[in-house]
């Protein structure tokens, strides 16, 4: 097979196992997924299937029980400011206003190699791209729930990560506050070609945004169920892709992908029921 130069992030048949009191609980098996530097790659699936754990294991918060994840030739064994995450609830510190929250990231990347004029004009520099320029002195109990995550992304951005996770980075954000976060998203990604793993639960986010949707079987023992391209131009407009064909497509395939998993589980519910009636049948017989 020809080697591929543009992978920046194998990862490379991973399991995980999490230790509980019941035992082993095998959340992935064999998860293997190769990215390439400047794609967008989102991971859709039913609630609980380690969408999450993925995202952990490549940011090196959780240990694979097998395989292993490569960014950049380089084994992750632990955290690093080249893989930056944003999570759902934003986790900024509520004592320090949104220039003092990315300056933190900026110095502890950035405070030995640049001056402290050019920390400032960087710090700037990201909170503009997120256009919270205009409310960077304010702490965030001033700011709304947008704007804060706003900030985050722009903590995230300012440590120039290798790439960067998202973890349901939209999910706590009413509609029209998501859809602008999603517009700004595609901007910043257009002007600085980052790579981006995000788990969503939204179908709509994960076609408008994506190069690639990683759909996951549900756990225990989740593993990649299938990879849809999204072969859509750049820009894209939300208003004019509703009626795509090729919009309408791929939003279609997933759906589909997710209605069938939910089938499964109803189907091996039934299951268990009908064996559990079978065996109070047969204990009320003996
Ligand atoms: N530290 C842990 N210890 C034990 N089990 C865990 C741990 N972390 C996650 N799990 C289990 O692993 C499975 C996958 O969890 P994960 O959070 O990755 O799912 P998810 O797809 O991100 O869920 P959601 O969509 O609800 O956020 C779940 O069954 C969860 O209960």
């Amino acid at each position: 097979m020809e080697p591929n130069n543009d992978m920046i992030l194998d990862i490379s048949h991973i399991d995980v196992v999490f230790p509980t009191p019941k035992g082993a609980f095998q959340a992935l098996k064999d998860v293997d997924l190769q990215i390439n530097r400047g794609e967008y790659i989102s991971i859709i699936g039913h609630s609980g299937c380690g969408k999450s754990t993925v995202l952990n294991a490549v940011a090196g918060l959780t240990e694979t029980a097998r395989g292993g994840v490569i960014l950049n030739g380089r084994e992750v064994t632990r955290p690093g400011p080249e893989r930056a995450m944003v999570f759902q609830n934003h986790s900024l510190l509520p004592w320090l206003t949104a220039y003092q929250n990315v300056e933190l990231a900026v110095r502890q990347v950035f405070g030995k190699t640049r001056s402290k004029a050019e920390q400032k004009d960087w710090i700037e520099h990201n909170l503009r791209l997120v256009h919270m320029d205009h409310a960077m002195h304010k702490r965030p109990s001033e700011i709304s729930g947008g704007m804060k995550q706003r900030v985050g992304i722009a903590r995230a951005l300012s440590m120039q990560p290798d790439i960067l996770l998202l973890d349901e980075p939209f999910g706590a954000l009413d509609a029209l506050t998501r859809s602008s976060l999603q517009d700004s998203m595609m901007e910043i990604t257009a002007e600085l070609n980052n790579t981006v793993i995000m788990v969503t639960h939204d179908v709509d986010e994960a076609v408008l945004l994506s190069d690639r949707i990683v759909m996951m079987t549900n756990g225990p023992a989740a593993t990649v169920g299938e990879i849809l391209d999204i072969p859509l131009p750049r820009p894209r407009e939300r208003m004019a892709l509703v009626e795509d064909p090729t919009y309408v497509h791929c939003r279609s395939e997933v759906l589909r992908f997710l209605y069938e998993k939910q089938r499964k589980v109803e189907a091996i519910e039934r299951g268990k029921g009908e064996t559990a009636k079978a065996d109070a049948r047969e204990s009320k017989v003996a």
